[in-house]
């Protein structure tokens, strides 16, 4: 497991290119066959992916955890971008189309993933935040995810924002996850931007041609910085951080956060012409 140390917004904003990418950006994280997983000490969410192909893959434990299984004192959200798969918690078998979503309680002993058919491997995105109480295991269809439509056509940004663990959703201890899809011809999402000092979030790009990119913004708001994002690639945004993009093409990307609340509202929205 890669572990990454907070940084300042006083350090961030005298940073490279190569060191941003380095510090704030999640690259190969969908690896055939393997769990891979980021441990970012900001709210200290550990950012997973695995794309089982022929074998099941075990949720591995890690030493840096002292724990004696990973959800020992954490807690799982689980959403799939790729084709069917099936996620198995200590006896119960979830299901999960493209963008369906399962949540794992603390005290989940045995986690694993597999595909339904590896010709059409499910691409599972993970996050994990610290837990201190056990709330059910549970599976949310995007369907049953609470669309919300936001943006528009003349602002390129119409696109639609399903959540799945939230208050009014799948409960959790500190997770709030979800995604959103933007439409054809729409490019910009998360527009006007936001920070929300309470909360850690991250990014998990997909549905990005090969060819094209997200330019995504973080920082200060006005010391705004980017980041050039390809598919199934995440990027973490510390709590003092904006967090806005555009491609160019549409794309959907998932949202997750932790932190001081789980209240998808509270955002301190920056205006447009503020942004620097
Ligand atoms: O704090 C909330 C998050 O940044 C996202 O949910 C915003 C988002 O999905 C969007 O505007 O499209
Ligand atoms: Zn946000």
């Amino acid at each position: 497991m890669e572990i990454r140390f907070s940084h300042s917004p006083e350090e961030t904003l005298r940073m490279s290119t190569q060191e941003l990418r380095r510090h704030f950006l999640v690259q190969h994280l969908m690896q055939d066959d393997v769990v891979r997983l980021v441990y970012a000490h900001d709210d200290r969410l550990i950012i997973g992916g695995a794309r089982p192909l022929t074998n099941p893959l075990h949720l591995p434990n890690h030493p840096e955890l002292k724990a004696d299984y990973f959800l020992e004192r954490r807690e799982l959200g689980v959403i799939n971008v790729g084709g069917r798969g099936t996620v198995h918690a200590d006896g119960q078998t979830f299901e999960l189309e493209k963008l369906d979503a399962v949540y794992l309680g603390k005290g989940t002993r045995e986690v694993s993933f597999a595909a339904v058919s590896p010709h059409d491997p499910p691409v599972f995105f993970l996050l994990s935040a610290p837990a201190h109480a056990s709330y059910p295991n549970q599976v949310m269809k995007k369907q049953d995810a609470a669309p919300m439509q936001a943006g528009d056509d003349k602002n390129a940004n119409k696109r639609t924002i399903y959540k799945y663990i939230h208050l009014d959703g799948i409960r959790s201890c500190q997770l709030v996850m979800g995604l959103t899809m933007l439409e054809p011809g729409s490019v910009w999402n998360s527009v006007p931007p936001h920070t929300h000092t309470r909360r850690t979030e991250v990014y998990f790009y997909f549905d990005v041609p090969a060819a094209q990119r997200v330019f995504h913004f973080m920082g200060q708001p006005q010391e705004t910085r980017h980041l050039v994002m390809a598919n199934h690639e995440a990027v973490i945004s510390p709590p003092w951080s904006v967090h806005f993009g555009c491609g160019t093409s549409h794309y959907g990307f998932i949202w997750g956060m932790a932190g001081e609340n789980q209240v998808y509202n509270d955002m301190d929205v920056v205006e447009v012409k503020s942004v620097l």
